[in-house]
């Protein structure tokens, strides 16, 4: 009898939050093909805040995007819990991305002509679904953002345009939110408030967060970080510091990260709380 292998990402008590098996996405063909996701099999344990790392053109936003059934796979199967997203047509995807998904962009993706509190409950409104009244208090609060609730984003700082689109992800109680770079746009301080609000939202609300990230301060925040490199998972660590993080993207080709930038070096839980990133 063989071994199981072990996948990358393991679960937790909580069970599985979203799966890939054999996830291969390929952009192009003939000469020009690019393998973006060369056979990758994850799991994304329920319950717990993941970090993606790896050098540009690592495939991250493409595995985001296929997990998250934005992005069509080329070969394999994705889950999210038990449901099979592989093979659904458009409208039950998109009606599943609307129910049991959140997302956060790097360029927070709200309507400007509304105020923060209708941009909170869009998706819920044209899900035809009233917001469950106390956790949608809960999120709000939460999030700090009970006297912004009538300001529309043009109003707000970018991290309170964060903060709201962080709350729009959370609203509708989804069970996987998906974040594409969400400190990518904001300064250290507005970055490390939303990944305090992220980390809360799993210790404190239960919910499950994968965020794509360049920056090993923000991905010293998650319980987990997956590094890619060319399309693969190619390694993984359990309670990341950020000196850790940045020593492991060191040893990829090159040894180049985009994590020169200003770096979310001080984690509000856990890590030593040393600023990295300017190294
Ligand atoms: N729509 C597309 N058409 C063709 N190639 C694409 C497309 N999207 C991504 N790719 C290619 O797939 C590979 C993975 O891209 P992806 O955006 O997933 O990487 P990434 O790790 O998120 O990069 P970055 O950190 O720079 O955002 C890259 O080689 C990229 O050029």
């Amino acid at each position: 009898m063989s071994t199981p292998v072990p996948v990358p990402g393991r679960a937790s008590s909580g069970g599985i939050a979203a799966r890939a098996r054999g996830l291969t996405k390929a952009y192009g063909s003939g000469e020009t093909a690019v393998l973006a996701l060369d056979a990758v099999d994850v799991d994304i344990a329920r319950g717990r805040f993941t970090a993606v790392m790896g050098p540009s053109g690592s495939g991250k936003s493409t595995l985001m995007h296929c997990l998250a059934g934005l992005d069509t796979v080329s070969a394999g199967r994705v889950w999210i819990g038990d449901t099979e997203i592989t093979g659904l047509r458009d409208r039950e995807l998109t009606r599943l991305r609307r129910d049991r998904i959140g997302f956060m962009f790097q360029s927070f993706n709200l309507i400007p002509t509304l105020n923060a509190l209708e941009n909170i409950t869009l998706p819920m409104d044209i899900a035809g679904r009233g917001p469950d009244a106390a956790w949608l208090d809960q999120v709000i609060d939460t999030l700090g953002l009970r006297n912004r609730l009538t300001h529309r984003p043009s109003e707000l700082s970018g991290g309170q345009q964060q903060r709201v689109a962080c709350a729009r992800a959370l609203a509708s109680r989804p069970e996987l939110i998906f974040a594409d770079e969400p400190t990518g746009n904001l300064d250290s301080r507005a970055g490390l408030e939303v990944l305090g609000f992220l980390r809360d939202a799993v210790d404190n609300l239960g919910q499950t967060v994968v965020m794509v990230t360049h920056d090993p301060g923000a991905a010293a925040h998650s319980d987990l970080v997956l590094y890619l490199a060319d399309g693969r998972i190619v390694d993984e660590r359990e309670h990341p510091t950020a000196e850790a993080v940045l020593e492991r993207m060191r040893l990829f080709a090159g040894g180049a990260t985009r994590a020169a930038g200003p770096s979310l070096g001080t984690p509000l839980r856990g890590g030593d709380g040393t600023a990295v990133g300017e190294a």
